[in-house]
């Protein structure tokens, strides 16, 4: 597919013309609830594997016609109601000079960011120009999309970015970073900054680009306690989304704080966003209890489930969606769609999402 081809077939499910992922961001309940999976664009698929042997991986997120094809892939097979940029959260970093490479098997590496000197080198001014390419795919994707599925932009929280800047690499615990947090507060305080900072402006581009709304990916904020949760969680979370309001008041916006446990209503009250996203470990009647109903939640079906098949995984997926019949809900996994699943499952879920019955309202 190039980025001149027809738009693909809608879901055949969706009889609104407005978005369902937009109306539930919204604060509306809506059935079948909408439904897009993080990783949805992976190596699970035959047809992304076959372009990851073609190009290394940050050649894919930065050329605008491979970056697009990837993105549609699963909407062309599936019909999901939700397009999440093909892109990662590491960009940002790398867009500002940190070296970053992604090494088979390994995942993520950079040059560790450790002193003051090192983030002196940091080039924040550069990330605009960087991310020219990125903000071209986003406006391919607006062209080539069915009218009724939404475009998502997304960043990483900088707290979690932060981690893999000082870190340099995946980690079970990310202690390096946290220690620096305790032991050079000004140095990492300077870092935080940095990253708010440009994850507002580069969000903000993405949504000047076409996104119609934006994910904060804090994949490692269950690692801290909740003193600092709040200060590196909350707080440039709570800010971030006070710079995009300002330039763009009506556009969505998805916090993430996976395995933040107590925190996360906590986390969603506080930082002024749209919808809630919880990892598989949250039950989100619980979550909900303590929320306004107009807040979306968003999950959470445990990605072995998915990748495991059978009954199990229709009854749970529709266990999850009837628990939320009565809020705006976005069904998604707790976490991405792991490599090794079978796409027939994935097709096997959203066939069991759409054509359930919705339960009687009490
Ligand atoms: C922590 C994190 C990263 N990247 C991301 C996160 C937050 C989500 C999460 O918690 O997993 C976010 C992300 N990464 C990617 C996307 C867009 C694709 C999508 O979600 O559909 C998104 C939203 C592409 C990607 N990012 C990466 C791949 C795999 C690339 C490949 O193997 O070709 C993809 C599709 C590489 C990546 N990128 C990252 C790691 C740790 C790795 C290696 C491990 C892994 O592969 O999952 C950093």
């Amino acid at each position: 597919m190039t980025c001149n081809s027809p738009p693909i077939e809608a879901n055949p499910h969706s009889v609104s013309t407005e978005k369902p992922l937009l109306r539930a961001l919204g604060g509306h309940p809506v059935w079948p609830p909408p439904l897009w999976l993080m990783r949805q664009a992976g190596r699970y698929l035959p047809e992304f594997r076959a372009y990851r042997e073609k190009s290394p991986f940050l050649t894919r997120c930065l050329t605008p016609d491979i970056a697009t094809e990837l993105t549609l892939q699963p909407i062309q097979r599936f019909g999901m109601d939700g397009a999440i940029l093909f892109s990662d959260i590491l960009i940002l970093p790398h867009a500002m000079g940190q070296a970053l490479d992604f090494v088979e098997n390994l995942g993520p590496v950079l040059t560790p960011i450790r002193d003051d000197a090192a983030l002196d080198a940091l080039q924040p001014e550069a990330v605009a120009s960087f991310i020219t390419p990125i903000l071209e795919t986003l406006r391919h994707l607006r062209r080539a999309l069915p009218p009724a599925t939404s475009l998502l932009g997304f960043a990483g929280s900088p707290f979690t970015v932060s981690c893999y800047m000082i870190e340099g690499r995946s980690s079970r615990d990310y202690s390096i970073t946290r220690e620096a947090m305790l032991k050079a507060p000004a140095f990492y305080d300077r870092l935080m900054a940095l990253l708010t900072d440009a994850t507002s402006e580069m969000l903000i581009a993405q949504i000047d680009a076409g996104a119609e709304a934006v994910m904060l990916f804090d994949s490692w904020a269950g690692l801290l306690p909740p003193r600092l949760f709040r200060r590196y969680v909350i707080a440039p979370t709570r800010q971030i989304v006070t710079a995009i309001r300002a330039q763009h008041p009506h556009v969505k916006i998805i916090g993430f704080p996976r395995l933040a446990g107590v925190m996360a209503p906590i986390y969603a009250q506080e930082t002024g966003i749209d919808a809630l996203a919880c990892d598989t470990g949250a039950s989100l009647d619980i979550v909900a209890e303590s929320l306004p109903h107009s807040m979306a939640l968003q999950g959470n079906l445990d990605p072995l489930i998915l990748k495991a098949g059978g009954d199990a995984l229709t009854q749970e997926a529709q266990n999850i969606c009837r628990s939320m019949s009565h809020r705006p809900h976005i069904f998604n996994l707790g976490h991405g769609v792991m490599p090794e699943t079978p796409p027939e499952h994935v097709a096997m879920l959203v066939e069991a999402i759409r054509t359930q019955k919705r339960p009687e309202i009490l």
